[in-house]
């Protein structure tokens, strides 16, 4: 089953839903080619926030994040902050019960400043720098996933005893995702390498760091992951590690943490992930190999990001102009790679729609570019739009709400979109847009 037939819509809509299963659940069609948004029109989202616009809509990231408790109930689900980190989104989570993963003193500064409970985040990174490292331990925070010999040490005089640890292990799974997000496989930057003998190597350095104590193991085989079989696998060879590290050490921990990494789909046909079948398949594996080895079961904690609020975010944009360049039709944006360098970064694609007006035109494929001085700066490639697309129009590209405020940058001197929030017909901005007095606010001369 996948994770939107397992928890029904929690609000409600009067209009007619899409079809396409790439947008928000409650997405409605408006009048005039309009769509509602948490029960918010569109055109009137832009109208009042201006373009481009980063949308998320609450009702879905609650949705997906009770879903991911509902499909593993004996499991701690901690939300990937590196997705998108901001205060309301990261209270939505501790609302709904989620723990928190944190890459860096900035993230878990948000975290603090909604109050997130400490023992429930967890700390991430391959190479966290001493503040980052002292903000943990100065806000308690419940685990830190320890990533290098160095970090190990520097960590051990920092902390106090008993600061909760894992060691971050690459089990040498290929997720067979992007080269850029896979973090599974051997010879990378992150985590020790089970093969190697590295990741046992690590426990003994964290066993003789008295301030220490390790509670667990960790692996993260990678991001936008469709295939059930290579998270099975890298639980397997997880519970062999603890095996191992209990036959040599009489060790039994007691925390297992798979990380995230669940796929979206992306553009209209591509698949769910199958959260049913991961979680029926993580945990019989889990059991399994713990009953062969003698191990008690330990508690397991997954880390979705993406999949928590990628699904709940739209983007909108205006288009500026209409281009015909040779073989292809170009519609430039207002926007581009400085809110969204996914496609230039991952080859992603994305679907594109016209909002707010309605036309008979045929649809013919154009690619959208954005408005930054490179030719990469492509949004979209060959995506369908009516043929009398014009400037002025308005486009919403879905499944933006991960890694695209938070991959955000200021090429150009461009600034940042606001973030705003729909929920129950009502917009609030979560995160305002940047001025051009506050890039140059930072600008010293
Ligand atoms: C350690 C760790 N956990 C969780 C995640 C979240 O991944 P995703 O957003 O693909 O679920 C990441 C990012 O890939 C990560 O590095
Ligand atoms: N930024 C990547 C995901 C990185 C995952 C974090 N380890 C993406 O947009 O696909």
């Amino acid at each position: 089953m996948t994770l939107a037939e397992l928890v029904p819509s929690l609000g409600s809509s009067l209009q007619a839903k899409l079809s396409e299963r790439i947008w928000p659940l409650d997405t409605a069609l408006g009048h005039d080619g309009d769509l509602l948004l948490g029960g918010v029109p569109l055109t009137r989202l832009a109208a009042q926030f201006g373009t481009p616009s980063y949308l998320i809509d609450e009702n879905e990231v609650r949705r997906r994040a009770r879903a991911y408790r509902q499909a593993m109930p004996e499991a701690e689900v901690a939300y990937a902050g590196k997705a998108l980190s901001c205060k309301a989104v990261v209270r939505w989570i501790d609302e709904e019960g989620l723990s928190l993963d944190v890459c860096s003193a900035g993230e878990l500064a948000v975290a603090r400043a909604v109050g997130f409970p400490a023992e429930r985040i967890v700390m991430h990174g391959n190479a966290k720098t001493p503040d980052d490292l002292k903000a943990a331990i100065g806000y308690g925070v419940g685990r830190i996933v320890v990533d290098s010999l160095d970090e190990i040490d520097q960590l051990g005089s920092l902390a106090r005893y008993p600061q909760r640890v894992l060691v971050r292990v690459t089990p040498g799974v290929d997720a067979r995702t992007h080269r850029a997000i896979a973090t599974g496989v051997e010879d990378q930057k992150f985590g020790f390498s089970l093969a190697s003998g590295a990741a046992e190597d690590a426990v003994r350095h964290v066993l003789a760091q008295p301030s220490l104590r390790l509670v667990g193991l960790h692996c993260h085989i990678g991001s936008q992951v469709t295939r059930v079989a290579s998270f099975e696998l890298a639980a397997r060879r997880m519970v062999g590690l603890l095996a191992a590290l209990h036959a040599e050490h009489g060790l039994t921990l007691p925390q297992l943490d798979l990380g995230g990494g669940f796929a979206v789909p992306y553009l209209d046909g591509e698949d769910e992930f199958d959260l049913t079948g991961f979680a029926n398949r993580v945990r019989v594996a889990v059991h399994y190999e713990c009953q062969s080895h003698r191990l008690p079961v330990p508690r397991l904690t997954i880390e979705p990001g993406r999949s928590i609020v990628g699904p709940a975010g739209v983007t909108l944009y205006r288009v500026v102009n209409v281009k015909q360049g040779g073989a292809r039709t170009f519609v430039a944006v207002d926007g581009g790679m400085s809110d969204n360098p996914r496609p230039s970064l991952y080859g992603a694609r994305y679907s594109v729609r016209l909002v707010g007006r309605h036309t008979r035109a045929p649809r013919r494929p154009v690619t959208v570019v954005g408005r930054h001085c490179e030719a990469g700066d492509v949004l979209a490639a060959d995506v369908p739009l009516p043929q009398d697309i014009r400037a002025g129009d308005l486009l919403a590209v879905p499944c933006t709400g991960a890694y695209h405020h938070s991959l955000a940058s200021n090429y150009n001197q461009v600034g940042r979109p606001p973030l705003i929030g729909v929920r129950d017909g009502v917009a609030t901005v979560l995160v305002r847009g940047e001025t051009e007095d506050d890039l140059l606010a930072r600008d010293l001369g």
